[in-house]
């Protein structure tokens, strides 16, 4: 089935935001974190930046292809927002086409292409040196929908309670509004 944008989402260009504070790819509170940051787009799309610091290196120099993964699926992640509907990556396969050096930014693009139930597909792509350069990483992925139970029977209780009591409004809400 097409994917249907919520009608609460977010207006093309604006920023989405961390949807939590510890989060490794999108969270402010996270020292060694990617501070990716999405930008809703037209229809359930949206584009994201990420600069590869030091911290984040494999080999001398180059982005580590594991933090590259992250941001691809943080980006994808990100999608789901634009559905009102909470979803963890069931897969995510990645193709590496060109190295991405440390000081680089990653101009990713992401969009939800079919939802069949609780599935949700979805693919993005990161460029560098601006969001028409040449590509660098590409993403396929599969997101299942959750319940909020998913990171309550999962999570541990600390990190589960402060999520809860988050004074930043938007960020619980995305948390744990489910097609409201
Ligand atoms: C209360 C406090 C909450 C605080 C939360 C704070 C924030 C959270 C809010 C939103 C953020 C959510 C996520 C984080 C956002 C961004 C970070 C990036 C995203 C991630 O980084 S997230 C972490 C990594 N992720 C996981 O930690 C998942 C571990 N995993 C599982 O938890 C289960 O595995 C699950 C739930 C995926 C499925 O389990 P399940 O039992 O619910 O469902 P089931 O197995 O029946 O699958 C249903 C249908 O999907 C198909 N399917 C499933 N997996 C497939 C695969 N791999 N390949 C092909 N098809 C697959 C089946 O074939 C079936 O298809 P069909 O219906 O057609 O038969």
């Amino acid at each position: 089935m097409k994917p249907v944008r919520h009608p609460d989402a977010p207006a093309p260009g604006d920023p989405l935001g961390a949807h939590y504070e510890h989060c490794f790819g999108c969270g402010p509170g996270q020292p060694h974190g990617l501070h990716l940051e999405a930008r809703a787009g037209e229809g359930v799309a949206l584009t994201a930046e990420f600069t590869v610091q030091p911290a984040h290196q494999g080999a001398p120099g180059l982005a580590h292809g594991g933090v590259l993964a992250t941001a691809l699926d943080e980006t994808l992640g990100s999608l789901n927002w634009l559905l009102r509907t909470v979803a963890v990556t069931g897969r995510l396969e990645t193709d590496y086409v060109r190295p991405v050096p440390v000081g680089t930014t990653l101009h990713l693009a992401a969009e939800v292409t079919a939802v069949a139930g609780r599935k949700i597909y979805s693919r993005a792509v990161g460029r560098l040196d601006g969001p028409d350069g040449p590509v660098a990483v590409r993403a396929d992925a599969l997101f299942v929908e959750v319940k909020v139970d998913h990171f309550i029977d999962h999570g541990r209780p600390e990190e589960i309670q402060a999520a809860m009591s988050d004074p930043d409004q938007v960020r619980r809400a995305r948390a744990f509004e489910v097609n409201p």
